[in-house]
């Protein structure tokens, strides 16, 4: 089975579990949730399901309109149900790392208005420690003219590496949907308490938000090689 294959068992399982008849319905970004976003339209079809969509992202929201779903916003709609969002790595705490694709800080926003975070993933995204597999850091999304510094603080808080988040079809960094820049910080240390991390960065003035998802994930399906799907849920400590 091809890791598209892995994402798609992984959205189809997410959203026939936990898409319910008037819910509202946060819409994560990336590649894998184009599959649930597929799989919501044909629910809503054929079980004509009212549900309504918040976006995450741009792309989120393009991707709710090409398929005909009902868009809502955060701000007619601020208690959200559930999300159903990729992740770039979940760590054995459930600690994500997120905003591969730069859309980190909706992301983040949506998932703290919802009841319930669920990650859709292929299974290379299941690791022990963060790091050990998603090689590219934790990007942090600032604002443009503090770069420098924040940079500068965070390595001589932690050390690693960080890069400006460069652009692929266009000279220069990456501009967020939200108008900001991204720092990809790759952390020397695996054994960092992730929670404290989170607040100290997000404490450097210029700092909009981090792609550390701490305790906010509650239950996450990887699709496997195989064509079977894992689900790790929350262990209630
Ligand atoms: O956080 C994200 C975007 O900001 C994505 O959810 C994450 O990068 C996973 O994407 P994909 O499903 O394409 O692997």
């Amino acid at each position: 089975m091809s890791l598209e294959q892995a994402k798609q068992v992984a959205a189809y399982q997410a959203v026939d579990q936990f898409v319910t008849n008037n819910c509202i319905f946060g819409v994560g970004s990336g590649s894998t949730v184009v599959y649930a976003v597929q799989r919501l339209a044909e629910r809503v079809e054929s079980e004509k399901l009212k549900v309504t969509c918040i976006p995450t992202s741009f792309q989120a929201k393009q991707l709710i309109i090409k398929h005909g779903l009902n868009l809502g916003e955060l701000e007619t709609n601020p208690n959200i149900d559930v999300t159903i969002d990729g992740a770039d790595e979940v760590d054995s705490n459930m600690t994500l790392i997120k905003g591969g694709g730069g859309c980190l800080l909706q992301e983040k926003i949506i998932a703290s208005c919802s009841k319930k975070l669920i990650v859709i993933a292929d299974y290379t995204k299941d690791s022990v420690k963060l790091g050990d597999r998603y090689k590219k850091g934790v990007p942090i999304e600032v604002i443009p003219m503090a770069y420098v510094p924040i940079k500068n603080k965070i390595i001589s808080l932690y050390g690693g590496e960080i890069k400006l988040r460069s652009a692929v079809a266009k000279a220069g960094p990456v501009v967020t949907d939200n108008g900001n820049f991204i720092l990809d910080w790759m952390f020397a240390n695996q054994n960092l308490d992730w929670e404290k991390v989170n607040n100290t960065i997000k404490l450097i003035p210029g700092v909009v938000e981090t792609g550390l998802f701490v305790n906010m994930c509650c239950k996450a399906y990887f699709g496997q090689p195989e064509g079977n799907v894992v689900e790790r849920s929350v262990i209630e400590k």
